[in-house]
């Protein structure tokens, strides 16, 4: 069998006369987090269509476990958690009921249905909303249970579009940890975005994809070719924020500089910082009003050599 969980070949689509992707290949080797990244517009949603079967390629190949579609697409689904970009319809579920129902329709039986429904609630942040309808959510959410809806039945592989577009700065540095525990537990995420940073910090492969085609693919350390473990922390309490991060084992350094706090990590625990940071954040009512990688060289690199203008 392949090593690669997702692999396309000339995969191209036409909107008419308009060419949207063109001659794509996508090689997702099997435990990478992998991210798509390419500006608003650039072709990754229709793409990420093409790889769940809901849109069909003018042309070209797509094996997904190494199975084609949309030749095999019952099967591939079977294996696939998918996270689309759009908001849910089904506005008058309540999360549970939606949960439960996607679950079924995955071939769950009724009882694991409903386990997995209350597991992931509780693991996606919206088990206190549980009998809330669909249509009261706030976008954030709703984003939270298409995440949990993605993660119903245990798929092996992830396939995210724009999953943090709605998500706060805390909501997204939980899902950085979620998505780096879930790669720990042997799963292979795709996932798209159009910023740099946020590939940058949970991805390990990334593939750069601009006015339909693929410019460039290969692991973010080969890009990059430094290791990128300090961020910048601001917080309304600087000193509580140092207090916490300087106790932990992931941390090598931690101190204030220039208004904000530099924490400089083990690499190896990236997912327990990211896990436990933002839970840390919310328990002590802190404000987080920025997160990022201490420097960007992907971005650097990345408007250097392809010329591509990224948006926060
Ligand atoms: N059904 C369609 N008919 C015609 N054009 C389309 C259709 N769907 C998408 N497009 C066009 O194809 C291009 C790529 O769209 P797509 O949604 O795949 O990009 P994207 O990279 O996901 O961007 P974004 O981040 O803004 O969602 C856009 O210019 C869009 O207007």
């Amino acid at each position: 069998m392949s090593d690669y969980v997702i692999e396309t070949r000339n995969l191209t689509k036409f909107f008419g006369k308009r060419n949207v992707v063109y001659h794509l290949n996508l090689k997702v080797p099997r435990g990478a987090v992998y991210g798509f990244l390419g500006p608003n517009g650039a072709g990754k949603t229709t793409t990420i269509k093409m790889l769940t079967g809901a849109l069909k390629p003018t042309y070209g190949e797509i094996k997904i476990f190494g199975m084609e579609m949309p030749r095999e697409r019952v099967e591939i689904i079977g294996k696939v958690g998918y996270m689309p970009e759009k908001p849910l319809a089904y506005d008058d579920m309540t999360i549970f009921e939606f949960l439960t129902y996607m679950g079924r329709l995955k071939g769950l039986s009724r009882e694991e249905a409903i386990r997995q429904a209350r597991e992931l609630m509780a693991y996606t942040g919206v088990g206190r909303l549980a009998f809330n309808r669909i249509k009261e959510l706030s976008s954030g959410q709703r984003q939270r249970v298409i995440f949990a809806m993605a993660l119903m039945g245990d798929p092996e592989l992830l396939i995210l579009d724009e999953p943090t577009s709605n998500l706060d700065p805390l909501g997204r540095m939980e899902f950085t940890g979620k998505v780096l525990e879930l790669a720990r537990a042997g799963k292979t995420i795709f996932v798209s975005s159009h910023i740099v940073s946020e590939i940058e910090r949970t991805c390990n492969h990334v593939g750069l994809i601009k006015d339909g085609q693929l410019i460039e693919q290969g692991r973010v350390r080969d890009l990059i070719n430094i290791e990128s473990t300090d961020y910048d922390v601001v917080v309304s309490d600087a000193s509580k924020l140092l207090a916490f991060l300087r106790e932990k084992v992931y941390v090598r350094e931690a101190w204030e500089e220039e208004g904000l706090v530099r924490v400089k990590l083990d690499e190896r625990f990236l997912d327990d910082f990211f896990l436990e940071l933002p839970a840390f954040i919310a328990s002590e009512k802190l404000a987080l009003k920025l997160f990022k990688p201490h420097t960007s060289p992907l971005e650097r690199i990345l408007t250097e050599r392809f010329n591509v203008r990224w948006e926060e």
